[in-house]
């Protein structure tokens, strides 16, 4: 996502997809892309039970949306938010990339009461509508 909004933005020619050849619906890679707020919401959800529940231990959760998104569309999805082209190079895959990772997201619903909201429709037009007026970050153009 930082990668394509820099692309939206002109900071980058464009986006160096890695990997086009995976066993994907598209041949990119599948992630579990989750909205801030979204994110935001699973900690405090997870703060709340860690101060309401007595002897709790260490526990894990999953904050995710439990759906996985392929990187090619990730950039149709900005593509539609933005209205701006993101040209792509499709590049060989990353060592180490794994093929499709989204989160198993029932722990978290069930014991947290927090399950996520957004999609990626949502998340692309919200990350452009920042990126747009902050097109070079908070600390603004070096
Ligand atoms: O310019 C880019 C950047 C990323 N990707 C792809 O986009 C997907 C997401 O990439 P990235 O944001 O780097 O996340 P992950 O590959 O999911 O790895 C992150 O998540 C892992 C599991 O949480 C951690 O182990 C890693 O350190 C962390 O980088 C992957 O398919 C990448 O190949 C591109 O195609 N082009």
């Amino acid at each position: 996502m930082p990668y394509i909004q820099q692309v939206a933005v002109g900071r980058l020619p464009e986006l160096n997809v890695y990997g086009h050849d995976y066993p994907t619906r598209d041949g990119s890679a599948i992630r579990d892309y989750i909205h801030v707020m979204d994110l935001a919401d699973g900690h405090i959800a997870a703060l709340r039970k860690l101060f309401t529940t007595e002897n709790i231990g260490c526990t894990a959760y999953n904050l995710g949306t439990g759906r996985g998104t392929s990187v090619l569309e990730m950039v149709t999805a900005f593509e539609k938010a933005s209205g701006k082209k993101i040209p792509v190079k499709l590049c060989p895959r990353r060592p180490g990339d794994a093929t499709e990772v989204y989160a198993s997201t029932e722990k978290a619903e069930k014991e947290l009461s927090w399950k996520a909201k957004y999609g990626v429709e949502e998340m692309c037009r919200d990350q452009w509508n920042w990126a747009k007026n902050n097109p070079w970050g908070y600390s603004g153009k070096p």
